[in-house]
């Protein structure tokens, strides 16, 4: 685990989704010069989902074999197949539509009218997730709430470190909607490239203590770490 940051640092949100869009192009396109189908975690939030959108209409998005990556998300919030509040449904005519990405590629959560129980779509996504934990993932996308936290690990959670799962049923959320699903700390922190998304003058209290290195109970941000980079996306604004 590489302890220090890069944060790279733009004008405005949109420019700071651009930034992140173009690095996201260079690096899936350098893992499949390398040989390996990139193993990527998308994230949901206004930020996250401009990234996907940069993507899907960058001209530079032609160079990556796009049948040739998987995609998965950090978190999603329990509503029904197609529900415009889905991280996964935010995504679809930006990017997944945008780019022709193959429906084999996507793995998305279960939803709330598959007929699981929460519980049990944490432990269907597990089994989801697994062969890509085996590979290990290159990208992870995290958008970063103005408490501090990441896909939906909120604060003050008393299993935020040591969960023991790699996939977590999340009840009473203060972001809504209440119930959610969401990856660990634990397993966030085996990824290859962990990228923060945190703009904007409501998330500076959260870039202050991701810099600042709070425990996980202040601001989940601060303690998710890639193996090789961690990189926070962040602008002006946020800055102060
Ligand atoms: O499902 C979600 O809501 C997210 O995945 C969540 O973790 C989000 O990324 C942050 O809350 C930042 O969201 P904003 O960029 O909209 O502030």
């Amino acid at each position: 685990m590489t302890a220090a940051r890069e944060i790279v640092i733009s004008e405005s949100l949109d420019a700071a989704a651009v930034a992140a869009a173009e690095r996201f192009i260079r690096v899936l396109t350098e893992v499949q010069a390398a040989g390996r189908a990139p193993q990527v975690v998308l994230t949901g939030g206004t930020l996250g989902i401009k990234v996907l959108e940069a993507t899907g209409s960058s001209a530079a998005a032609s160079r990556v074999d796009w049948s040739n990556v998987d995609l998965y998300w950090g978190d999603e919030r329990w509503m029904p197949n197609g529900h415009a509040d889905r991280n996964d449904e935010q995504a679809r005519e930006g990017f997944l539509e945008a780019l022709s990405i193959p429906t084999d590629r996507i793995h998305r959560f279960p939803a709330s009218d598959d007929g699981l129980t929460l519980d049990e779509a944490a432990v269907r996504y597990s089994a989801t997730i697994a062969p890509a934990m085996l590979a290990g993932f290159d990208v992870v996308f995290l958008g970063v709430g103005p408490d501090g936290h990441v896909a939906s690990l909120f604060p003050a959670r008393p299993d935020l470190t040591d969960a023991t799962d790699p996939v977590i049923a999340v009840r009473n959320s203060p972001k809504p909607p209440p119930e959610r699903l969401s990856l660990t700390i634990p397993l966030i922190n085996t990824a290859h490239r962990v990228w923060l998304l945190c703009t904007g003058a409501p998330k500076r209290e959260a870039y202050a203590n991701v810099l600042a290195n709070v425990g996980a109970e202040t601001a989940p941000a601060a303690v998710v770490r890639g193996t090789d980079e961690t990189v926070i996306f962040a602008d002006t604004e946020v800055l102060g």
